[in-house]
């Protein structure tokens, strides 16, 4: 009985990998844009004003790019590799974003240099019913591998 049970568990377990490999999450919007992250505004992080800190927006921005760039690399069927950034460029505040607000931080290739990528980062809100771009840049991620003690950019599409 506890052998069956047991069959029937891991059979599930394995029947959810399996599912899971061959159909990956929706993820990408009808404009193509990757949904990166997904996140509630929480009070702990406002400002005097009370609405968000913009660090803690670009600190989200950073991470989904990074999220978005990794997808990005790996759909072109480049070799996974470390990212560090290098840039954050045309940050715009459009509105302020508060304490409650459900905020999706979308990501779009802007362009695959040599060992560089860069993302288009929007982050928008639903506000009355329809999404409210709130704030977008552009970040650029180097693909490094650590080379005697230093991390050095090495190709984005894998060895030349
Ligand atoms: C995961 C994290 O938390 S990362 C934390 C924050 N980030 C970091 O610590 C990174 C610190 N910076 C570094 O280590 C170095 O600057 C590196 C490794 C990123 C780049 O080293 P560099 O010697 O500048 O490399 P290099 O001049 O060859 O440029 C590498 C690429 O970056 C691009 N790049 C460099 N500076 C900029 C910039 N200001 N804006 C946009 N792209 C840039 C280059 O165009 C090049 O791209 P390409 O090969 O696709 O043409």
């Amino acid at each position: 009985m506890i052998i069956m049970a047991v069959c029937r568990l891991t059979l599930r377990f394995n029947n959810y990998i399996v599912t899971n490999k061959a159909s990956p999450p929706m993820t990408v919007d009808k404009q193509g844009r990757y949904l990166a992250t997904k996140i509630t505004m929480m009070p702990r992080d406002t400002n005097p004003h009370g609405t968000i800190f913009g660090g803690v927006i670009l600190s989200h921005i950073d991470q989904s790019g990074a999220i978005g760039a990794r997808y990005s690399i790996r759909k072109e069927g480049f070799p996974d590799c470390a990212l560090v950034t290098v840039a954050m460029n045309r940050v715009e505040f459009h509105h302020p974003v508060y304490v409650g607000d459900v905020v999706s931080f979308y990501s779009h290739v802007e362009r695959f240099g040599r060992t560089s990528i860069t993302v288009h980062v929007t982050v928008e809100a639903e506000r009355d019913g329809s999404a409210l771009m709130l704030t977008e840049a552009d970040v650029t991620y180097v693909a490094v591998q650590l080379i005697d003690g230093e991390r050095r950019p090495v190709p984005i599409r894998g060895a030349e």
